[in-house]
């Protein structure tokens, strides 16, 4: 489980350590180790440091300390360090000094120094940042041609919300100090490969503000059959879902909790039909009285908004299981506030919005995704993952789980309804909802890098490999 902090938790860690450690010490820290990984970069991308020629591209507060602190380390390891000062008199003082000490150069002319370098870093602004990069600094960002290493962060890119309203770097890696922020979960897609150098601030900082669950911990959690399992003690998932106009969302959503999960999976809606030709494993009735007993519903994909899906809703919602509520559903809970009031409040809820359909019952979702989804989540009661490159699954009490984007190949019709049917699967299952939702994520994630492999895919192909996803992170997590 990765932790991420926000940069006023992690300014006040580094006070807390400073009261023991000197300033200094721990900006040489982050910056040795961000020379490292510069080294590193060299040698992969030109088969060796010798001769090789750094730029820093240093802003004027400690961010810029750091790049210039490891201009110096890299210098006196026989590499050419030349710094572009965008703010002279508020450069890092004591990192000018010791850059100048082991020889490093003052670059006077910023575009020769940004176009003859082998590897750029990032130094221009890191926690403290506000708003995207200034004029004088995207125009030199514009030019670089060789690979960049961003110092903390990408600048220009929103440390807490990850936005990134104007220029700003996009870097081939970043080096980042003490713990994961947010902007690196947020906006990974700047980032490039991360690294984490360890500065001794981990016992300062308490309880993570949000989460990343790795594959091995969602293997880990993931429900197989044990010994004494049957059909029904796994979770019996109930899909209501699809209609005879749009059965293909009933179709997708069954087929995702059919596989993801070895429990029995009931549908109850119009397209019966097309479902159990598609699924012969599937116990398919007409409509929601019918249907046996459900350990957890997932309701709306293609179900409609009019008063026939409104009666499902209102159902569903009152049979006491967990419910995963999505498209038709949540645009039918925000037409009605007395909606809401047909569930009972105890039971586990997870709604899956996209912008559009978060609007709709909570206002526009903002800059800030993660307040956004945490407010959500604590009015409504239930789990709110929101969906988006980086998808946020929020929970009422506050906890918020994290799932970084590797591509966007899921962006394709019938994504969410794949989702729905893993989600209500493991609801069913008896995972805690969070968990359950945050699970479901990732294997739609690993389902997603499977099915594209580098070309468009489609939802049906998700379906596909779902299998697959499971046996990588179960694999993860060291089941063989
Ligand atoms: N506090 C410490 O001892 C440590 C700090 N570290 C580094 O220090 C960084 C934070 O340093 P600072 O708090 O000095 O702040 P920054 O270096 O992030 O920013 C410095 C200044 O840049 C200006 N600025 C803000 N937004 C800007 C924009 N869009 N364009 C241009 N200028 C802008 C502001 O005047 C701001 O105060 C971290 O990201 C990390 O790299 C590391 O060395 C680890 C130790
Ligand atoms: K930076």
């Amino acid at each position: 489980m990765s932790g991420v902090w926000g940069a006023d938790r992690v300014r006040a860690a580094e006070d807390e350590v400073f009261k023991r450690v000197p300033e200094g010490a721990l900006m040489r820290r982050a910056a040795f180790g961000l020379a490292n990984h510069a080294m590193t970069m060299l040698a992969e991308l030109t088969g060796g440091v010798a001769g090789r020629r750094v730029t820093l591209l240093v802003g004027a507060g400690n961010n810029g300390g750091d790049a210039l602190w490891a201009g110096h380390f890299l210098r006196r390891r026989g590499v050419a360090v030349e710094a572009v000062l965008l703010s002279p008199d508020r450069a890092h003082p004591a990192g000018l000094a010791a850059l100048r000490r082991s020889g490093g150069r003052i670059a006077a002319d910023h575009l020769a120094a940004v176009r003859s370098a082998d590897l750029v870093l990032d130094g221009i602004v890191g926690l403290s940042a506000r708003g995207p990069l200034r004029p004088a600094a995207a125009g030199l960002v514009e030019q670089v041609e060789a690979p960049i290493l961003a110092v903390d962060l990408p600048s220009g890119v929103d440390p807490d919300t990850g936005v990134v309203a104007g220029p700003a770097v996009h870097a081939d890696a970043t080096v980042t100090f003490g713990c994961l922020k947010p902007v690196h979960v947020l906006a990974a897609g700047h980032c490039g490969e991360i690294h984490l150098v360890d500065i001794g601030i981990r016992a300062e900082l308490g309880e993570p503000e949000l989460v990343v669950l790795s594959d091995a911990e969602v293997g880990a959690r993931w429900p197989v059959p044990g010994p004494t399992d049957d059909k029904y003690t796994q979770g019996v998932t109930g899909i209501a879902a699809g209609s005879a106009v749009y059965p293909g969302a009933a179709v997708l959503a069954v087929g995702a909790a059919i596989r993801a999960t070895s429990g029995m999976v009931r549908y109850a809606g119009e397209a019966a039909d097309p479902v159990r030709d598609r699924w012969p494993e599937v116990v398919a009735t007409g409509s929601v009285t019918d249907t046996g007993r459900v350990q957890s519903w997932v309701v709306g994909p293609g179900l409609g908004t009019g008063k026939a899906g409104a009666e499902v809703l209102r159902r569903v919602l009152a049979a006491g299981v967990p419910v995963c509520a999505d498209a038709d559903a949540i645009t039918l809970l925000a037409a009605e506030e007395s909606r809401w009031d047909d569930r009972d409040p105890d039971t586990p809820m997870v709604l899956t919005p996209h912008d559009r359909e978060f609007a709709r019952f909570a206002g526009a979702v903002g800059a800030d995704r993660v307040a956004a989804a945490r407010r959500a989540a604590a009015r409504t009661g239930a789990v709110v993952l929101l969906k988006g490159h980086a998808t946020v699954v929020a929970a009422p009490d506050g906890r918020v789980l994290v799932n970084p984007a590797r591509s966007a190949w899921l962006a394709t019709a019938g994504s969410g309804d794949v989702l729905a049917g893993l989600i209500g699967a493991l609801l069913a299952s008896g995972l805690d909802p969070l968990l359950a939702a945050g699970c479901a994520v990732r294997a739609h994630e690993v389902a997603g890098q499977l099915a594209a492999r580098d070309a468009p895919t489609s939802a049906s192909v998700l379906v596909e490999v779902l299998p697959e996803a499971i046996r990588t992170l179960r694999l993860a997590a060291g089941f063989r």
